[in-house]
């Protein structure tokens, strides 16, 4: 069945307004090749009746001459313009879709499911909340779906829905599903992740995704679809810790002076007492601006300008946090880093972080253990390649906060960037900081400048012996 809602031909402006104020969900769909993911998503948008008469038309006639499911539609044929360009070597990072029911938005990031596609998921996972991690019923737990496990866990994803699929081919055993769901939760002793589902499933005939199904009368849990609309999401959010990032000060004229970006974590209010960071300056919110009117509160995600009561020295980078809160200033920290170029990361190498709204230079001084994804193993390593995934230590050229990325995702994580060819290598998420002795580094004393300055010279002009200023103290 096609898209169809009465109200698109009784009263559009409800219907536009009714979609417009549902609330999102991201996920990721991971699977290995074959487990059924293109079948899933299909499902999904088909019973959900978000595809249009003429793509339904489209691939009916096309599953007659290459769908791979007989007389039935092919559903796997609605997603498949990611696998055609993948056929002809473009390279896909992530494929967004999206789609809707009465109750939630959608966007899922679809992502190749080939081992050498660790950096797409990474990519993929980083915006999810929740995370569908599809098995094949007959070969139960693989090596692939404690690789995507391990990922989605990496990034922070807190909700998994572990996908039983293909439950047709195993005759809806109930004790075959029992045995996936007792494989996966003595592997999942290992995750963080808080809610883990299992749904018995067949993407292929529909059962369990969007309609339940008359094969599992032993299954009394939600199918897929109501696991997605009915996951609890807003407690995902932390709202205690706020963190503003500051993108850019405007200062259109004497008598204006805003702080603009986009809320990382809590609430900000007027009146509220604040501290800048790095330099622990306190002052008071007069406003909060935006371009629809000022707030009387804002959340995270929301983009927002911030007018002080006092006139106190912030630029782009800094961050604005809550005038008791104990954030710790460093130069060092550990982290877990992703390596998403075909040059390897080499420890003391120079390269640009990206930290929030923070640019600064600094190197991975060393590699504590790289993971192997497939057996989770941890072994060392002197170089990362393409798509390893390693706890490492950072070192900056400059103290700056530092915040745990399992409690605030938008400030405690950060990509590595090139110098010379400006490419993003690798992404990183922040574990701890450093020991306070190593913070009391005095590296502030350099500004960021001096420090880039000091290497170019030392790299561009090596006959004038400059020394190394991090080596000065
Ligand atoms: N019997 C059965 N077959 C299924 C089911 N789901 C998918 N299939 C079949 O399994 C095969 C692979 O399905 P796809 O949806 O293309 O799998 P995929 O995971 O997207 O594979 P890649 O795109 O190659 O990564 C197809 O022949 C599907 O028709 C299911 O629930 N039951």
């Amino acid at each position: 069945m096609s898209h169809q809602s009465n109200l698109i031909a009784d009263n559009i402006e409800q219907y536009l307004h009714e979609h417009e104020n549902k609330d999102l969900l991201r996920f990721i769909t991971c699977g290995s090749v074959d487990d059924g993911k293109s079948t899933l998503i299909g499902r999904l948008l088909h019973d959900s009746k978000m595809i249009f008469e003429d793509q339904l038309a489209a691939i009916t006639q096309a599953s007659k001459t290459s769908g791979t499911t007989g007389d039935t539609v092919d559903l796997a044929l609605l997603v498949d313009g990611l696998q055609s360009e993948r056929e002809q070597g473009i390279t896909i990072d992530v494929a967004y879709r999206f789609f809707s029911t009465d109750k939630r938005k959608f966007i899922i990031a679809d992502t190749p499911g080939h081992e050498q596609y660790t950096r797409n998921m990474a990519t993929g996972a980083s915006t999810a909340s929740l995370a569908i991690i599809l098995i094949d019923a007959r070969y139960g737990v693989q090596t692939q779906t404690r690789r995507h496990s391990f990922i989605a866990d990496l990034l922070g994803i807190q909700h998994l829905v572990i996908a039983v699929n293909k439950m047709d081919l195993m005759g809806f055993s109930e004790q075959r599903f029992n045995e996936i769901v007792e494989e996966y939760r003595t592997f999942a002793t290992n995750l963080q992740a808080s809610d883990i589902r299992f749904v018995p499933m067949s993407a292929l005939n529909g059962d369990n995704v969007v309609n339940r199904s008359e094969q599992t009368p032993w299954y009394s849990g939600e199918t897929l679809i109501e696991l997605l609309e009915n996951t609890e999401i807003s407690r995902d959010q932390n709202l205690s810790d706020l963190r503003l990032p500051v993108q850019y000060v405007n200062r259109p004229n004497l008598d204006f002076r805003g702080y603009c970006g986009t809320l990382a974590a809590g609430v900000l209010r007027p009146g509220q007492a604040v501290k800048a960071l790095p330099s622990g300056k306190i002052s008071k919110v007069a406003r909060v601006v935006t371009y629809d009117g000022d707030l009387s509160e804002a959340y995270p995600g929301q983009a927002i300008t911030v007018t002080l009561e006092d006139e106190i020295d912030i630029s782009r980078g800094d961050w604005l946090v809550s005038a008791e809160a104990d954030v710790p200033l460093s130069n060092a920290f550990t982290a877990d880093i992703v390596w998403m170029h075909e040059t390897p990361l080499t420890p003391g190498k120079l390269y640009d972080f990206k930290l929030a709204t923070r640019d600064l230079s600094g190197q991975v001084r060393g590699i504590e253990y790289q993971i192997d994804v497939n057996t989770l193993e941890k072994h060392t390593t002197d170089a990362l390649e393409l798509n390893a995934i390693a706890r490492c230590e950072v070192e900056l050229t400059a103290a700056i906060p530092v915040d745990d990325y399992r409690t605030s995702p938008g400030t405690g994580s950060f990509i590595i960037i090139d110098r010379l060819t400006n490419v993003t290598v690798g992404a990183g998420m922040i574990r701890a900081v450093a020991s306070r002795e190593a913070s009391a580094t005095p590296t502030t004393d350099w500004a960021a400048f001096e420090h880039d300055l000091n290497a170019l010279v030392r790299k561009h002009f090596p006959h004038w012996e400059a020394k190394d200023i991090r080596e000065l103290f």
